[in-house]
């Protein structure tokens, strides 16, 4: 088999990894024992399967390496797939994994007078820029966004601005820097996603892994 005829699979590096790999293993996928060795600077990797290697990317990057065509297969957050909304991606499946929420959020002494159906401009600070501007122009509220990458919940307390989007899943977060939810935008989980392209020239191939991941998803897991 030639390097150009083995699909790819794209995992998040980080949170997801730990919940999708056994079903990545249930579904008939073992990495070659790099993939495990937290020295090793790998980021492709061989399987059992000769047809299939994985890459380990940032999440956010998930998509872009399928949308793109470097992977034909991907696993990543409902979050990531509405932020960068490409359309040469195909998401059959949710995992079932990776559950949070996508919120407003804002200091609780704020809360206490605010009201959000009165707001035409809002400066928000968020991982979700795009998202969030479409969201707010769904009610004709103009979002002005501060783009970060993390730490998000430190943004109202230190001044940046009054209001954040992020994702909650405890809330624990929320609570230590004295944040409520105000607004939910969405329910999160992770999706298998696949390239457009490749379920049209490799259907077989690609339906069978849909199918394999979808026959993992559907049964209990096995106590060992
Ligand atoms: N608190 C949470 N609970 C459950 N799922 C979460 C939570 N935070 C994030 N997620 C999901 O996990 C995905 C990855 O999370 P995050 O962006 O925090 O990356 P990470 O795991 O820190 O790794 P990296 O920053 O290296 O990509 C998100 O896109 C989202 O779908
Ligand atoms: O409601 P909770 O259970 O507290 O979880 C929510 C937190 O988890 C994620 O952050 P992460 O831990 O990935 O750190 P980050 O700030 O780097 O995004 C998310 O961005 C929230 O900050």
């Amino acid at each position: 088999m030639s390097a150009n005829d083995v699909l790819v699979l794209a995992l998040p590096k980080g949170r997801i990894l730990k919940e999708v790999m056994p079903m990545v293993r249930r579904a008939g996928i073992e990495p070659e024992p790099a993939f495990d060795d937290p020295d090793d600077r790998q980021l492709r990797f061989k399987t059992n399967r000769p047809g299939i290697d994985i890459i380990r990317v940032r999440s956010f990057d998930v998509g872009a390496f399928v949308a793109f065509g470097a992977a034909h297969l991907g696993v990543a957050g409902s979050d990531v797939l509405m932020e960068f909304d490409y359309p040469e991606i195909y998401a059959p499946l949710d995992l079932k994994i990776g559950h949070c929420r996508l919120m407003v959020a804002e200091p609780e002494e704020l809360s206490a007078t605010d009201d959000p159906s009165r707001w035409s401009h809002v400066r928000v600070a968020t991982k979700y820029p795009q998202l969030t501007r479409r969201h707010f122009a769904a009610r004709g509220v103009q979002a002005e966004c501060i783009a970060l990458h993390g730490a998000v919940e430190l943004a109202p307390r230190i001044g940046l601005c009054r209001r954040i989007v992020d994702l909650v899943q405890t809330g624990s977060t929320l609570k230590a820097n004295g944040l409520v939810e105000i607004e939910h935008i969405a329910d999160i989980s992770s999706r298998l996603i696949v390239n457009r392209a490749a379920l049209k020239t490799r259907p077989d191939e690609v339906q069978g892994w849909v199918d394999r991941f979808r026959a993992v998803t559907e049964a209990p897991a096995t106590r060992h």
